[in-house]
């Protein structure tokens, strides 16, 4: 018998995921999915995999067995460069460009949603007025900004964010939850790592919670 395949695929599935370093587990095997117009909150301690999870589902790590679907295919490099945008721990700016060469750089490297100007991305975030700051000299908060301004002109469907609220005031924990909302109302979908509750955007959430490997 063979099976049907599925009309309407998660954005992203995980099967039987797992990864380790030195034949000691991290994490796995996960089973996940996600679908569009949902977040999927990654809940862990610190040291339990939720940074490895996303670097291994971005493809910066390779898996040590199971596998990735993106709308029901295996993701490929192509796919995951098309369907994903990463927000990591470091930003990955060129320190002696500006802002807005920085996004106009990483644009047309990595493409932008047609609707989305760097500069609107850039006074959407907050960062107006610092289009010509060089990165280096932006504080940790304005440098997290940067990177959501990026995102928000990704042209991803799926957000991959690693702690997204990290170095953000009030304010900036705010701007984060409107984007997610945003993104997911447009058929958009994320991945929120996240050590507690502390904030998460208020939007359909799944949970996948982490625990360190004994
Ligand atoms: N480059 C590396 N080399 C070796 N071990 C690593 C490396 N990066 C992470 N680890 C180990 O892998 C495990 C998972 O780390 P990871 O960064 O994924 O955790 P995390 O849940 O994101 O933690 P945090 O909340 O502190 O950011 C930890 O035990 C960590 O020490």
């Amino acid at each position: 018998m063979t099976s049907t395949p599925d009309p309407h695929p998660p954005l992203l599935q995980s099967r039987a995921l797992r990864f380790a370093r030195n034949d000691e587990p991290v994490f796995g095997p996960l089973d996940f999915a996600v679908d569009a117009g949902e977040a999927l909150l990654v809940q862990g301690d610190n040291g339990a995999g939720k940074t490895t999870l996303l670097r291994v589902l971005a493809g910066l790590l390779p898996a040590d067995g199971g596998r990735i679907e993106l709308d029901g295919r295996p993701a490929d490099a192509a796919h995951r460069a098309r369907a994903m945008a990463y927000l990591g721990h470091l930003p990955g700016f060129k320190a002696d460009l500006s802002a807005l060469e920085n996004l106009n750089f990483l644009c047309g490297l990595q493409g932008r949603r047609p609707s989305q100007s760097p500069e609107h991305a850039l006074a959407i975030v907050g960062l107006a007025g610092y289009e010509d700051a060089l990165a280096r000299q932006l504080s940790a908060g304005q440098k997290k900004r940067l990177s959501l301004a990026r995102l928000w002109t990704s042209p991803a469907p799926l957000w991959l964010l690693d702690e997204p609220y990290a170095n953000l005031d009030l304010d900036g924990i705010e701007l984060v939850n409107r984007m997610v909302q945003a993104h997911l109302r447009d058929g958009g979908a994320a991945l929120v790592t996240t050590h507690g509750a502390y904030a998460a955007p208020p939007v359909r959430t799944r949970m996948l919670v982490l625990e360190k490997a004994a």
